[in-house]
């Protein structure tokens, strides 16, 4: 990627069922979470070629995501979001993201509840 790339591929409310949480009960549930990613990526090269292998191509980086994410079976939203930005910056070579990770129906007051981190430099 070329330096100082501002350019981003976006993936929003990615919904994803998967078994998360710090209760005995979350345990043996699905519950959802909902994924929106800010990925770093120099969008001219795709932009002039018109191929998608130029491209980070967000149908593939989804389905990752979600594979990660159901496998995975984690206590909390920051060991789920640590290790999808690991994920994405191993396998893509992403070199900066921003991930909100968001568990809609945790509490029941809140319209939703996550954690957001940003990992890697754009530069
Ligand atoms: N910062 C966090 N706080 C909490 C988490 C979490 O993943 N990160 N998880 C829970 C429970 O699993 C909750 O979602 C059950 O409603 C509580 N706090």
């Amino acid at each position: 990627m070329a330096k100082g790339v501002r350019d981003t591929v976006l993936i929003e409310g990615l919904a994803v069922d998967a078994v998360i949480g710090v209760y005995d009960w979350e345990r043996e549930v699905t519950q959802q979470l909902v994924v929106d990613l800010e990925l770093a990526w120099d969008n001219s090269v795709p932009g002039a070629s018109d191929d998608v292998a130029d491209a980070l191509d967000y149908a593939e980086v989804s389905a990752k995501v979600s594979e990660c994410l159901q496998s995975l079976q984690p206590s909390l939203l920051e060991k789920a979001a640590e290790d999808v930005a690991a994920l994405l910056q191993s396998e893509f070579g992403v070199r900066w993201l921003r991930l909100t990770l968001s568990k809609p129906g945790a509490v029941p007051a809140a319209r939703s509840v996550g954690v957001r981190i940003e990992r890697g430099d754009r530069k």
